[in-house]
């Protein structure tokens, strides 16, 4: 049977609502035609197949996309991901900055936990995280976020799982590495220039970069099996940094 008409099938316009609908109602008139005519088997699959994939691409255009954004601290995260918002327009969500102005918020009932463990470089229980990305998700109203340093051990992962796992489609892993004693460098800089951070300091640096390497790194490492970790050398300037980011989003 001839096709009645051009369909877009280019794998990049999974997820676009437009491309989602033409698919499903060219899907289903070629079905209200076959049940018309006389044909075989094998073409009416191959248009059950193309309703479902635009069944397939509908949930996916309903699902939040997600780039997980992980390295030591000091790597350089947050300073690339507001070069990606500029460039590519994602919105830019640090679990950091979350809990910190969860902590900063007067009579805030986990107020005190989270300064315990941000000074301590110890990582806030996941159900505290994760509803603060949640609920910065929702207000948003966009659909394509970068979530910087989360998740950052065993117990976010899981809890994110359970919670945002068929909410949302991950698309990758961004990983800055970089060797400790640059990253150190950079904190400490950042600390003398001002940043008012309570963990910008050698004692809490310490304990950050522990928690970093025993909890985090176990969490990329279950990521690279499933492929999905675009390392980068986190070492060089921004800009040069960035011209390996750019190549991830474009
Ligand atoms: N490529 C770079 N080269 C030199 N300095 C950098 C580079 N990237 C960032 N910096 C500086 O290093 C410090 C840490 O950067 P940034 O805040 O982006 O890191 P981060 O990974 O988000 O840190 P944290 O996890 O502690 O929040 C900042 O003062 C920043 O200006
Ligand atoms: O998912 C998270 C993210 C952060 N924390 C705590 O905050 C500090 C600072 O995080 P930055 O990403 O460097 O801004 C981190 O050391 C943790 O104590 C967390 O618990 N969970």
């Amino acid at each position: 049977m001839q096709s009645m008409c051009k369909r877009e099938t280019e794998p990049h316009l999974v997820g676009n609502p437009v491309y989602t609908w033409r698919n499903i109602l060219l899907g289903l008139s070629e079905v209200h035609c076959l049940s018309r005519q006389t044909t075989s088997e094998t073409t009416g699959c191959m248009f059950l197949n193309r309703i479902l994939r635009g069944v397939q691409s509908l949930i996916m255009a309903s699902k939040y996309n997600i780039v997980f954004v992980l390295g030591g601290p000091g790597a350089g995260k947050g300073t690339q991901c507001s070069k990606i918002v500029d460039k590519f327009g994602f919105i830019h969500l640090s679990a950091g900055d979350l809990l910190r102005e969860e902590r900063a918020k007067p009579g805030s009932e986990y107020g005190e936990l989270i300064e315990n463990h941000i000074k301590n470089g110890t990582i806030v229980p996941v159900e505290i995280t994760c509803s603060l990305l949640e609920r910065a998700m929702k207000d948003s109203g966009k659909m394509d976020f970068l979530i910087d340093g989360f998740p950052r051990n065993q117990n976010n992962l899981e809890g994110w799982n359970k919670e945002m796992g068929e909410k949302v489609n991950l698309k990758f892993v961004l990983f800055f590495n970089c060797p400790l004693e640059v990253c150190t460098q950079r904190c400490l800089d950042r600390g003398a220039a001002g940043s008012g951070r309570s963990d910008d300091n050698l004692e809490s640096l310490k304990k950050r970069f522990d928690t970093y390497m025993n909890a985090t790194m176990p969490i990329i490492e279950h990521y690279e099996e499933q492929d999905l970790v675009r390392k980068i050398d986190a070492t060089r300037s921004p800009d040069e940094v960035f011209e390996d980011v750019e190549k991830l989003f474009s």
